[in-house]
């Protein structure tokens, strides 16, 4: 199985991407889907964040999530204790979601997330795909589609690793910086070159 990350920044464009993707027959799996699924009510991951931080899940059995953010925000043991739940739970997730996937016979898959380089784990990827905007228009679509003022988004992009260090890291970016449709065809010779790969 060949697997090619996707990645991008705050309102760069991944969603999109991924969609076109899809369309054009490509596996993708999501990373913030599996780290939502492994905390879902009855799974051993919520028991043992239930077990480390008792009153985060609600008389619902569902995580609360807003209080949990609220305990870990500004706590990085906390957070770190966090992960170390999570993220092995989102790790087993994966690779059970890729078995299934070689199983239907599928050779080329691609994970979305957010935080690839970040964390990493696009050193374990057959390539990586980053989804490119400059930063100007990242932060007009970032205020456009969240209602932020311009310093509002300009403190979101500076949490963030910028979109010109990531795409040094990157086998393939993909300008988005033009309308969808001239998006497509850029994401469909990235889709041609992932399944050329191996
Ligand atoms: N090529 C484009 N032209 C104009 N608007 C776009 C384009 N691509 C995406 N957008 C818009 O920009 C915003 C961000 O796009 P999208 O949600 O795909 O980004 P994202 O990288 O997945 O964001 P996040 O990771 O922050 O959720 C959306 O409002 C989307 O409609």
């Amino acid at each position: 199985m060949h697997v090619f990350g996707l990645t991008g920044g705050i309102s760069s464009g991944k969603s999109t991407v991924s969609r076109m993707l899809r369309e054009l027959g490509a596996r993708v799996l999501d990373a913030d889907v599996l780290a939502r699924e492994v905390v879902e009510p009855g799974t051993p991951g919520l028991q043992r964040i239930n077990e480390r931080f008792p009153g985060v899940v609600g008389p619902d059995g569902r995580l609360d999530r807003v209080k949990l953010g609220a305990h870990i925000f500004a706590n990085a043991e906390e957070r770190a204790a966090l992960n170390a739940i999570v993220h092995p739970e989102v790790r087993a997730l994966f690779l059970q979601k890729l078995q299934a996937l070689e199983a239907e016979g599928v050779t080329h898959a691609v994970y979305d997330v957010p935080l690839l380089i970040e964390t990493g784990l696009h050193q374990a990827m057959a390539g990586v795909a980053v989804v490119w905007v400059p930063r100007d228009v990242q932060k007009a679509r970032l205020m456009a589609r969240d209602g932020l003022t311009e310093d509002q988004a300009e403190a979101r992009l500076a949490a963030q690793m910028p979109l010109d260090d990531k795409r040094a890291h990157a086998t393939w970016v993909i300008d988005n910086s033009g309308t969808p449709e001239a998006t497509r065809p850029r994401v469909e010779a990235v889709w041609r070159a992932m399944l050329a790969h191996g």
